[in-house]
């Protein structure tokens, strides 16, 4: 990446800089491999975040089907974690994850985990697993609240067999010849999957990212307390595909500690990524401590008050661009995580010398969230999100202090402790917004030329911009 003018003396951060296009030789979109060069296995350069109200094993999956990797939070018993590990591990891969209901739940329940949209299904099934039938998701809009699925059944959707679902054209054309958008695969009396027209396109568009023994794959954070090496070894021993060692305040010893403890406990077995940091020291020391991928970005977050409360941070452009210079001199790569709202913000981060991006509150407002879907008083969906330093966090990880350290703990929240994220009608779900993402950041690295991630990384040419700048790329809504 090289600036078209002097290289600014302050710091930047996204909405400061564009890019600007330069000649290509990359003929068509559909020519980019957007494939992260961190050693992860990833085919996308984004990470949803490990924030309780972004990732659980549905995020995971769902991330993982496109080529994405999702981070599930520190937070969780090991127990629970890995039970989330082995449920990514047995989902389908050509299909989607099928939210299930028993027959006798009721509509509004249901509505709280599926939105009456188009193009998603309820797969009902008996307490046993066994299948009854599927509805389409837009069915609940109009049934009486208190109706139970299994009411519904009587309009259900056509079965598939996993041979009509063997590649996304075969499954396409199935689905066409039914006349419907979307349909559960069967066999042997259960729901293997959902099929659909969009997910028939997308398996064709992206590739899945796989473990070595071809199922999704996932990531896992560890904070740095306790005994991280243990808890690592352990999760990696579960099929963790990725260490993320994450804790507010990277650079500290107590991380260099926990670091060495993961590395000496799973060696070269998987990629570890640790932060959070946000200068080239803090990167020397994290690598030589056993790093292989760097978290970067204080004070970013939508949900972060740490700027405000302790005015530390860094901008983020800058902090992505001075730690990716060091990390791939020394031969580890960063994460850019925080602070990232629009396609743009991705490319960005990508210029400055990021091998992927992680996203935490934009993905909270989608289906695959670990929250219940709510309606606001003007009747749209949303979820709630939260900071993994507010109140209501620090609340929930530490429920086995005693009631005077746990007071002490909240002293020091930093971060939001409700917030509500909308749910686009229109991209409701995490791979809507993938779908929007990678189509901005293909046309971002055609017009810079580059066919992959560290090509971007050399050709983008980056000018700083003003406010104005900025302002005048806005889309407007209503006429002047
Ligand atoms: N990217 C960002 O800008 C930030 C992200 N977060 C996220 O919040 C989650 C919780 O992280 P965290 O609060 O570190 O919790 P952890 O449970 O990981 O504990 C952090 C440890 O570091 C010690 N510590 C020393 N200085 C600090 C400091 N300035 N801030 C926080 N801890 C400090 C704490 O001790 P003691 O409590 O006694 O001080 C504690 O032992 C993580 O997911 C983290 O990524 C949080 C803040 C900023
Ligand atoms: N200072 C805090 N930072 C937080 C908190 N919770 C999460 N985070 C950080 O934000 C990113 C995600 O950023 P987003 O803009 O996509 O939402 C996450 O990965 C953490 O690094 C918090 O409570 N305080
Ligand atoms: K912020």
């Amino acid at each position: 990446m090289r600036f078209i003018g002097d290289v600014p003396e302050h710091d930047l951060t996204y909405s400061d800089v564009f890019l600007v296009p330069s000649r290509s030789g990359v003929g068509s979109r559909m020519g980019v491999d957007l494939s992260p060069d961190d050693g992860t296995g990833a085919t996308l350069p984004i990470v949803a975040a490990n924030m309780n109200s972004v990732t659980g094993p549905r995020m995971a999956a769902a991330l993982a089907r496109r080529g994405a990797l999702a981070v599930l939070t520190q937070d969780h018993a090991l127990d629970d974690t890995i039970a989330s590990i082995d449920w990514v591990k047995a989902q389908p891969i050509g299909l989607a994850s099928p939210h299930v209901a028993g027959p006798d739940e009721t509509v509004q329940l249901v509505l709280e985990r599926v939105p009456a949209i188009a193009g998603h299904a309820v797969v009902v099934e008996d307490a046993d697993g066994g299948f009854l039938g599927a509805i389409p998701a837009e069915r609940l809009g109009h049934a009486l609240a208190d109706a139970t699925v299994g009411d519904l059944l009587h309009s259900r959707l056509p079965e598939l067999a996993p041979a009509d679902a063997v590649d996304g054209r075969t499954m396409f054309a199935a689905l066409e010849r039914e006349g419907v958008e979307v349909a559960p695969v069967v066999e042997g009396g259960r729901c293997v999957g959902v099929a659909s027209r969009l997910g028939a396109l997308r398996d064709d568009l992206y590739r899945p990212a796989l473990d070595g023994q071809g199922r999704l794959s996932v990531a896992v954070a560890v904070g740095i307390n306790g005994d991280p090496g243990a808890k690592a070894a352990a999760l990696v021993a579960a099929g963790a595909d990725v260490i993320v060692v994450d804790t507010a305040h990277g650079h500290q010893e107590g991380m260099l500690r926990a670091l060495e403890a993961v590395r000496s406990q799973v060696g070269d077995a998987v990629p570890v990524a640790a932060g959070n940091i946000v200068s080239s020291d803090g990167a020397r020391d994290l690598v030589a401590a056993g790093a292989s991928i760097l978290k970067v970005g204080v004070g970013p977050g939508a949900m972060c008050t740490t700027r405000m409360m302790t005015a530390v941070g860094r901008p983020q452009f800058s902090a992505v661009m001075d730690t990716a210079t060091t990390a791939i001199e020394l031969g580890a790569r960063v994460w850019a995580d925080g602070g990232v709202r629009y396609p743009r913000d991705v490319a960005l981060a990508l210029a400055a010398g990021a091998s992927s991006v992680m996203i935490g509150s934009w993905f909270a407002g989608t289906i695959e969230a670990p929250g219940r879907l709510q309606r606001d008083g003007q009747g749209r969906l949303f979820k709630e999100s939260w900071g993994m330093a507010s109140t209501k966090a620090v609340l929930g990880r530490n429920a086995g202090l005693d009631a005077y350290e746990l007071a002490r703990k909240t002293l020091f929240a930093e971060g939001i402790s409700s917030s509500t994220i909308l749910l686009d009608p229109q991209r409701p779900s995490v791979e809507d917004l993938v779908d929007m993402i990678t189509s901005g950041v293909r046309s971002s690295f055609t017009y810079a030329g580059a066919d992959s991630v560290p090509a971007f990384r050399e050709r983008a040419r980056v000018g700083v911009q003003s406010a104005a700048g900025y302002e005048e790329g806005k889309a407007l809504p209503v006429s002047w």
